[in-house]
């Protein structure tokens, strides 16, 4: 039995990749650790252990990962206060500071476990999605984790656990043989394919892949009056057709949706794997190494075709991971061996590498070893990073569009670092050859946002693709109170979804809408459809009554553009929110009204401060509403 076991609470995998780090560390303190999925808990196998380590991250509004449901419920069960006396626990939490709820499920998870007569061997770690997470939890990790764990395994050892639990098994997760045991297959036609055995997703990650829907792109279009790909420049509305599971959205919700590697990273990984573009069709599947009589963990669904797997399931736009260079390491020739060798013994020269600023992508990686061929596939497939989904606010009301569902998406663009320094930093520390420089100078395309890249320049009507729905806290109030909607560029999604709401409701409060963008000739989304839901008349009922055609929902519609052209004053939603200040005032705190506020985190935290200027009670009265949830605000970047 392991003296650790460590389990996690992930979505995206940030708390499945740092518990893989903490077991292989703790090997080095000569501590036995084990990781555990969340998933697979079960109260008398968890109460068993003696040294937990648990890492959680929070999700939807203050809320645990898919995967720590029923934890979560167990621990926070009254009814269960003791179950865990004498058992030792540390928590690291992950969250993002932007969200009102931040690291909710770590602060719990670390006071049920003391409710339930567990002992905290070391203090609660904080990460924060919103700075730098990786040094959180390093700092956390170094802060004193160590010594705590030696000195409790140490002390179990001795004393034992000195309570008695009764009768008590192992989770049956810890019993299944790793990823690491299974082979692949890769064959012309599936009538050749040996029989797969049970298998079940191997990582945190690879789940959405196998319970998200598959749905068609109903229609592609760009909202935006000047587009160009060249500047970066472009937002695209992205119609879903709604199948299965996402028949259920709500208006506000979120929908994941899995993109595809561009076809260049795609091209230059075949050529590394030793494939060509012919092979793109041939299939793919895993099963045990050792024959078959266990379940094997697969890595994403399968069998499929290698184009799927390259284009769907890897993520090719990053540097290689600790994990997969590992796997990669043996079947290397030298001298790419020995660097990989001196890389993966040099935590600095790790980070160098996976930098977010530089944002080396794989082949760039293998170039700059001198790599052009010869990477093992199985290896590489069943190691890679995994293609992650990426979350979208709906921009469309299931009363108006039961069958579809829109995104609003604007391309994420800017300029690429070269990958001079970063190379210079291997160099220097023996993790890669002096040819590097030359080859790390050469001029690298713009960055452009995986998932955005693909939406603008690939997705085409008719297109499959994968996308999974959930419930967000950009929700209307089943009241009938104002409605204050800030949104700038492509943060008028959700609202788009609401005003149709608000056209089909009784609503007779005003609704209002603040929306900023840059140019109102070149950017202004929606504007068609925004202007005909707005009252005329500045909401005079006299004129209102004359009123003919479609309902109009919304009260004002107050502009803000940041980009105006010459002679015009530029403004922003913050300022709007200023200037309307008495109003805003009125219909929050008089009326008992609701602020929405969706889009870039600058601009949030902007109108979070203006609505600080403008409301009685100053930025008190703001956190207030915000834990009332009246105020809900979705940032992102
Ligand atoms: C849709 C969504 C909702 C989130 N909600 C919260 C939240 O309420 N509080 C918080 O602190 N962090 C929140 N986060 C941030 C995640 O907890 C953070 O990014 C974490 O590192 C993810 O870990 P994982 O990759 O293991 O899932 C949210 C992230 C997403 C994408």
């Amino acid at each position: 039995m392991a003296d650790v076991h460590i389990y996690f609470g992930s979505q995206s995998g940030t708390a499945e990749s740092f518990s893989e780090e903490l077991q292989e560390e703790a090997e080095k303190y000569g501590i036995k650790a084990e990781v555990r999925d969340l998933q697979t808990f079960t109260p008398e196998g968890f109460a068993a252990n003696n040294i937990v380590i648990l890492v959680v991250a929070t999700y939807g509004d203050g809320e645990p990962t898919d995967n720590a449901v029923a934890f979560h419920r167990w621990v926070s069960n009254p009814k269960n206060d003791g179950a865990l006396k004498g058992q030792r626990f540390t928590v690291m939490g992950l969250g993002d500071m932007n969200y009102s709820r931040f690291n909710n499920m770590g602060q719990l998870t670390d006071t049920h476990l003391e409710r339930m007569g567990g002992t905290r061997i070391y203090k609660r770690g904080v990460g924060d999605d919103s700075q730098d997470i990786v040094s959180d939890f390093e700092k956390w990790r170094e802060g004193g984790l160590w010594e705590n764990l030696k000195k409790a395994v140490a002390e179990v050892k001795k004393e034992g656990r000195c309570v008695s639990l009764g009768e008590s098994r192992p989770n049956s997760a810890a019993l299944e043989k790793p990823l690491g045991s299974a082979v692949m297959s890769i064959v012309r036609s599936s009538a050749e394919l040996p029989a797969e055995p049970d298998s079940e997703p191997s990582e945190v990650a690879a789940r959405f892949y196998f319970e998200a829907e598959k749905c068609t792109v109903a229609k592609v279009r760009e909202l935006r009056q000047h587009r160009s790909l060249e500047e970066g420049l472009s937002t695209m509305e992205v119609e879903l057709e709604a199948s299965g599971a996402l028949q259920k959205y709500t208006a506000g919700g979120t929908l994941a949706m899995l993109p595809r590697n561009a076809e260049s990273d795609v091209s230059a990984m075949l050529k590394l794997l030793g494939y060509s573009e012919s092979d793109l069709n041939k299939k793919v599947t895993f099963k045990a190494a050792e024959g078959a009589g266990f379940k094997i963990k697969k890595p994403f669904p399968s069998p499929c075709t290698l184009r799927d797997a390259l284009y769907l399931y890897c993520d090719l736009a990053r540097a290689p991971t600790k994990k997969l260079l590992s796997a990669l390491q043996d079947k290397l020739d030298a001298p790419a061996k020995e660097f990989v060798g001196k890389l993966l013994s040099d935590a600095d020269a790790l980070k160098a590498l996976q930098s977010d600023a530089v944002c080396c992508r794989m082949h760039e990686f293998w170039a700059l070893l001198g790599v052009t061929g010869g990477l093992d596939p199985v290896a590489f497939l069943l190691n890679c990073p995994r293609q992650r989904a990426r979350e979208f606010t709906i921009a469309s009301s299931p009363l108006m569009a039961p069958k579809r569902i829109s995104l609003c998406v604007s391309l994420t663009a800017r300029e690429t670092e070269s990958l001079e320094s970063m190379a210079e930093k291997l160099i220097t520390a023996g993790a890669m050859p002096p040819t590097a420089t030359a080859a790390a100078r050469e001029a690298r395309p713009r960055f452009l946002g995986m998932c955005s890249r693909y939406i603008s320049a690939d997705l085409k009507e008719g297109d499959c693709v994968l996308a999974k729905y959930h419930s967000s806290s950009l929700a209307l109030p089943s009241k009938d109170v104002p409605i204050v909607m800030v949104g700038a560029g492509a943060g008028v999604a959700p609202f788009r979804g609401f005003w149709d709401e608000l056209r089909k409701g009784p609503q007779v409060a005003p609704a209002v809408l603040f929306f900023g963008c840059r140019n109102p000739a070149q950017d202004w989304l929606y504007k068609d459809e925004m202007s005909a839901a707005v009252k005329l008349g500045g909401g005079c009922a006299a004129l209102a009554r004359m009123q003919v055609g479609p309902k109009r929902p919304l009260a004002s519609l107050f502009t803000a553009f940041s980009r105006p052209g010459e002679g015009k004053e530029k403004s922003y939603v913050q300022d709007a929110i200023k200037k309307q200040g008495e109003s805003v005032k009125a219909w929050v705190q008089n009326m008992g009204g609701y602020v929405f506020i969706c889009g870039s985190t600058a601009m949030g935290n902007g109108v979070l401060q203006a609505l600080g200027e403008v409301l009685e009670g100053g930025p008190e009265a703001v956190d207030m509403l915000k834990s009332e949830g009246r105020i809900v605000a979705e940032m992102w970047g």
